[in-house]
């Protein structure tokens, strides 16, 4: 288990995947998005709408069960980005970089870009907005829900 967690809302998602996007925009013009599935999807779909490219390929890489890492298995390749000349790819993260690493080999010369990063994946992407630390995980606002928690005053003895 992680030892913080960095909890991401559907508001603060679209700010910073706006973010990407702004950060983006030099780079372009982009021939088509590459959503890394399933994380990037929604990200690239809001990149997708600001920077007006209609082109979404996905590829689909299995790393991680939960919080446990395993194997990464190209699940679904691209189809139609070549060898990523011209491409943007989207994921939502890059922690370890095992995920980017697969991604780059199958499209060498991509552009690489996620929302968030972490130290050891930080170098193996053009473009991030927010980087937390290597011990913290991030919470998708699709992987949680909102709850009641009992108040302070309650249960803590005092
Ligand atoms: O840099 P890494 O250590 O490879 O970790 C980053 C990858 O892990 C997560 O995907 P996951 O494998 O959990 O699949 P999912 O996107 O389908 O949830 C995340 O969406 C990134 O794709
Ligand atoms: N949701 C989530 N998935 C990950 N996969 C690898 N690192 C992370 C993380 O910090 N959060
Ligand atoms: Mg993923």
């Amino acid at each position: 288990m992680a030892e913080k967690y960095f909890t991401v809302s559907w508001d603060q998602l679209h700010r910073d995947s706006k973010a990407l996007a702004w950060r983006l925009m030099d780079h372009r013009p982009f021939a088509g998005i590459v959503a890394i599935t399933r994380g990037g999807l929604i990200p690239a779909a809001i990149i997708a709408r600001e920077l007006e490219c209609r082109l979404v390929e996905t590829v689909s890489v299995v790393t991680y069960d939960e919080e446990d890492r395993g194997q990464p298995q190209v699940v679904k390749p691209p189809a139609a980005a070549g060898d990523g000349a011209g491409w943007l790819v989207i994921d939502d993260l890059v922690d370890t970089g095992t995920t980017a690493r697969v991604v780059r080999a199958l499209l060498p010369k991509a552009h690489l870009a996620t929302v968030y990063a972490k130290p050891a994946g930080k170098p193996l992407v053009e473009t991030f907005v927010t980087e937390v630390s290597q011990d913290t995980w991030i919470l998708f606002p699709w992987d949680t829900e909102a709850q009641f928690i009992p108040p302070i005053a309650r249960g803590t003895g005092r």
